[in-house]
């Protein structure tokens, strides 16, 4: 495995050691010569839960320490998921917090024993010293102690069970016991680390009623200022910060530990943020539905973003801003192949402005672009990638045409507004609109929109349907991408329900029955990215 070091030096001193950890043997290991570590460029690692739960003893054993001769390294972790994420901790934390609603159920009791039986067990299974093993099973205890009782006098109370906060509360511990193994594991093989939790780092002053760049600024500090105070140690930061205006769970979502990764990032002015999962990059189709799918090993943040959006969720999509705006490249990388190259996110457009850092990002060289389907002038003459999101509800609107269309428009958006139902695509006419709504749609809320829409129109739902997207930032150049797309889905037979392309051009998408849309995706797939070379060239 390579790791580059940057021209770039900062300092962050070493401050208080709270909750740092020498070796077990009482020989701290020094994570080497500490006046030169503390000089050496900030590498930031994101590992998801479900690597945590499979490969904790590569990540513990082979990625962190291969970085650390020529690196700072910040370890971040998400909550343990040990089989998958369905089954992972922070599922089954948000499934003891239902149940302690339920008056007089005691089922959550049973989940935080499962828990906390999870975390012992792979406590026990890896780490061999007992002065650890005893510091980290004492940790997991105590953290399973006070989840437990704050259930239970959440059950009591039930109002307490309603704020937003509480479920954060819950959700936190998750994150906590993941870095207390993965911290317990380093240590375990002679790397000093030191525990650092973000759950309190926002001041409880902050009041902000919206998340805006001010607020992401403000928390890369903090995250960095917390982060620093590990001096020469590797800290093991939790995914989980709070407390976040109106709730991590809400203002955030799930996947929160990308985010928590990239304002480190931003905030330590990391020389690269590394996000570890189990597939080697980003491809130009999910490598798992569509067997000729590529490996891109570059591609830039706005199709990124967009690949995100719209199902091929590989990072959380608040993330790209942060990170790229400070010009810092994000890497995607393989647990399973830790000297693979993965994927690199980088701008296409070198900005030519140095950050308020001194940081001014070159391009890659014209060798490697030309290696990755790009033009020197950073173009790439082909769509970049295909993607699919299923569970996509259809909701068309016909107006009665007792209003006139800029207030149909408005009622209807104030209306989904009011339910909380977010709109992914969306066409229309003078009198009639249809939209995508995407994902993990509520019924019951739904329901209640519907009947409120019924007022302005006759409504009618589709369901069991999926957004097909095309993605390439330089689609807006080529003539003649979505004639091949929609004839190529006309020639498999696949029907179109409703079609979108943003004024960006970057994204075309349509709707169809979500039982096509692997077919979909693979005829897509072999038409317009397969073979790239026979692709027609671009039309300026
Ligand atoms: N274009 C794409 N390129 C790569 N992966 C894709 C793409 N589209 C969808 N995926 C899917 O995204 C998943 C990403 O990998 P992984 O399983 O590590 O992530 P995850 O489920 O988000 O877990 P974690 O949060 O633990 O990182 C893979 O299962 C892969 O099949
Ligand atoms: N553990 C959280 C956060 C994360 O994975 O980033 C989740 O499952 O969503």
């Amino acid at each position: 495995m390579t790791a580059t070091a940057s021209p770039l030096r900062r300092s962050f001193l070493p401050q208080s050691n709270e909750h740092a950890h020498a070796n077990g043997n009482g020989n701290a290991y020094s994570n080497g010569d500490n006046d030169d570590h503390l000089h050496k460029p900030w590498i930031v690692q994101k590992f998801g839960g479900t690597s945590i739960g499979k490969f904790i003893e590569t990540i513990t054993g082979t990625i962190v320490q291969s970085y650390l001769p020529t690196n700072r390294v910040v370890v971040v972790c998400s909550a343990r998921s040990s089989e998958s994420k369905s089954l992972g901790t922070t599922n089954r934390l948000l499934k003891a917090a239902a149940s302690a609603l339920v008056p007089g159920s005691i089922d959550f009791i049973e989940t935080v024993q499962d828990i906390r039986l999870d975390h012992l067990n792979a406590a026990h299974q890896y780490i061999s010293d007992p002065d650890i093993l005893k510091r980290v099973q004492e940790e997991v205890n105590q953290d399973c102690d006070r989840l437990k009782a704050f259930l239970e006098a959440a059950q009591v109370t039930q109002k307490m069970l309603y704020l937003p906060r509480s479920k954060d509360i819950i959700m936190a511990v998750g994150e906590r016991l993941s870095c207390r193994i993965v911290a317990g594991l380093l240590e375990d093989r002679g790397v000093e680390t030191q525990f650092v939790s973000l759950e309190n780092v926002i001041d409880a002053v902050f009041d902000l009623n919206c998340l805006d760049q001010n607020f992401y600024d403000y928390l890369s500090r903090a995250f960095a200022a917390a982060v620093s105070k590990c001096g020469h140690r590797v800290p093991v930061v939790t995914g989980f910060f709070g407390f976040v205006p109106g709730s991590l769970l809400k203002s955030i979502g799930r996947g929160y530990t990308d985010l928590a990764a990239a304002l480190i990032a931003v905030g330590l002015d990391a020389e690269e943020l590394q996000v570890w999962k189990e597939v080697d990059g980003i491809f130009t189709a999910d490598p798992r539905k569509v067997k000729d799918a590529r490996l891109l090993n570059i591609i830039t943040p706005e199709e990124a973003s967009e690949l995100t959006y719209y199902g091929s969720e590989v990072i959380h999509p608040f993330t790209m801003e942060q990170v790229i705006r400070a010009q810092i490249p994000i890497r995607i990388k393989n647990v399973m192949n830790p000297s693979g190259s993965g994927t690199i996110i980088f701008p296409d457009q070198p900005s030519g402005v140095c950050t308020p850092n001194g940081r001014n990002t070159p391009p890659p060289s014209s060798e490697v672009l030309l290696k990755n389907g790009y033009q020197l002038d950073l173009s790439r003459r082909h769509p970049t990638a295909v993607t699919i999101k299923d569970n996509v509800w259809v909701l068309n609107i016909h107006s009665n045409r007792k209003s006139v269309s800029h207030g149909f428009f408005a009622q209807i958006f104030s209306t989904l507004d009011r339910y909380g139902i977010a709109v992914d695509l969306i066409s229309t006419s003078e009198v009639h609109i249809s939209m995508a709504l995407g994902g993990n749609v509520n019924e019951a809320e739904m329901e209640k929109a519907m009947e409120s829409l019924r007022s302005i129109g006759t409504v009618d739902v589709m369901k069991e349907m999926a957004i097909l997207s095309l993605v390439g930032k330089q689609m807006k150049n080529m003539v003649g991408i979505s004639g091949r797309m929609f004839n190529t889905l006309a020639k498999a037979n696949i029907n179109i329900e409703m079609i979108s392309q943003g004024a960006s051009e970057i994204n075309i998408s349509c709707v169809i029955l979500e039982k096509q849309a692997i077919q979909a995706m693979n005829v897509i797939h072999g038409e317009l990215l397969s073979n790239v070379g026979h692709l027609n060239e671009a039309h300026y």
